[in-house]
């Protein structure tokens, strides 16, 4: 009996141009465009397997070991019957001899390598290694089915999953049909484009947020006048102007439009009724560090070096490039220490060297150190440094999920 099986990986994504609000809450279509860097999996990631099998009775998927409840209806559900569909129209019904893999019941294992319901983006890297996994089982791999065609189906289980198909920078075309045909992601440009782009994590909380992405944009949407603004004059200009500086690699304008963007989400949170708080007096002070930073970056005639973004959490995302990242670690280390051994150097900023990473910290000659409290230990209670990376891979067999029964293996 042949083993129809497929495991993936997907990257998270970090929008620099934040996608808050929906036209059409069960298609998922949003009220602007978005665009986002895509993180490198090397360091976060889904893994997601996928079996087929007539001996399974009900589609079953378990995340982090533990089974996921498929409502009828909801989002799982959706993107698997989507795939089915898919599966069914450009292979079954093309070819008599494939395999009828579509009216077989799934098993699913996915397994995140970092917090899930975070505000670490779990959601957008889980359903794109869903919708990849699937992919891989059904044959619709490219040239038979394109990136953007799978974030159609990823973008109904969660609307920034559909940036996690592609590596790089991507753009999630907001569209216009009713039907959400042309409300899917693109690449703006691969990773090989920029990688000097980095990233540094700042966790400021990793325990699940207040109000949930979901809840709070319905919310921005029904009583926010300020998105109104945000929606027809703001973004639009920003899209085709961040697309652009990303063409020409200017960090400088890249830097003040994701800052000016982050910004803008926060403050239709802040018009909604009752107001929504996503960012901390520890997101807060991160800001205040960045901003000080950067103004002595164009009085030392470089431009604007750090780029610091916020989601629907405290968490902050500081994004710079390769040559500035050491000194931007060494700086946010003088305001955040870190518990000893947590900073984990895996792109070797500091050598790799084992020791107490608070040695690091650092303040640059001519940085107004005022600007910020200094926190205790735990206030950003770790960093992680990562960079942009590539879309969703294909792994090998034997990186399986699932045991020769089809359940998920207990992982070590
Ligand atoms: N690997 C996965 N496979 C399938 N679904 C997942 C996976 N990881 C997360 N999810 C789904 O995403 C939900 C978490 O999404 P949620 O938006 O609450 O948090 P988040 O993605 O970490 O935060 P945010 O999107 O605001 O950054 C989980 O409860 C689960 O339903
Ligand atoms: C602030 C954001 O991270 C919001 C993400 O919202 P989700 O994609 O999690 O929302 P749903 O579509 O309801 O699942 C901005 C962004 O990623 O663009």
């Amino acid at each position: 009996m042949a083993l129809y099986q497929a495991t993936a990986s997907a990257p998270v994504n970090i929008a620099v141009i934040k996608y808050w609000g929906k036209r059409d809450t069960k298609l998922i279509l949003p009220t602007n465009s978005s665009l986002s860097v895509t993180l490198d999996q090397d360091h976060l990631r889904s893994t997601t397997t996928s079996r087929a099998d007539p001996s399974f009775t009900k589609d079953t998927l378990w995340l982090n070991g533990k089974e996921d409840e498929i409502k009828a209806g909801g989002r799982l559900e959706t993107c698997i019957r989507e795939m089915k569909r898919l599966r069914k129209e450009i292979i079954e019904d093309k070819d008599a001899s494939a395999p009828k893999l579509s009216q077989y019941k799934v098993h699913i294992a996915s397994y995140n390598n970092f917090p899930t319901a975070a505000g670490l983006a779990s959601s957008a890297s889980g359903f794109a290694a869903l919708v990849s996994s699937l992919a891989q089982l059904y044959s619709l791999v490219p040239p038979v089915v394109s990136p953007s065609t799978l974030s159609l189906i990823a973008r109904q289980g969660s609307g920034s999953a559909c940036r996690s198909l592609y590596g790089g920078f991507v753009a999630w075309e907001q569209g216009e049909l009713a039907d959400g045909s042309d409300s899917l992601a693109i690449e703006v440009a691969p990773q090989s484009h920029w990688p000097e782009m980095h990233a540094l994590i700042c966790v400021v909380s990793d325990t699940k947020k207040g109000t949930s992405s979901t809840s709070g944009m319905q919310r921005t949407v029904e009583t926010s006048t300020l998105l109104q603004h945000r929606i027809k004059d703001v973004v639009p200009a920003r899209m085709a102007a961040i697309s652009t500086a990303i063409k020409n690699r200017d960090f400088d304008t890249f830097a003040r439009i994701t800052m000016a963007d982050s910004n803008s989400f926060h403050a239709v949170c802040l018009d909604t009724e009752p107001p929504i708080f996503y960012m901390n007096d520890v997101s807060r002070s991160i800001i205040s560090v960045i901003v000080e930073y950067n103004r002595l970056s164009v009085e030392r005639g470089e431009g604007y070096k750090a780029a610091y973004t916020y989601d629907a959490g405290p968490n902050a995302v500081i994004y710079a490039l390769e040559k500035d990242i050491k000194e931007i670690i060494q700086l946010v280390l003088a305001f955040f220490p870190q518990t000893a051994g947590d900073f984990k150097d895996v792109l070797g900023v500091f050598g790799g060297a084992a020791k107490d990473v608070n040695v690091h910290a650092k303040i640059p000659q001519g940085f107004n150190d005022k600007v910020a409290n200094k926190w205790e230990v735990g206030a950003v209670k770790g960093l992680i440094h990562t960079k942009v990376g590539d879309g969703p891979r294909r792994l090998a067999p034997e990186e399986t999920l699932l045991n020769a029964e089809g359940f998920p293996k207990t992982l070590a």
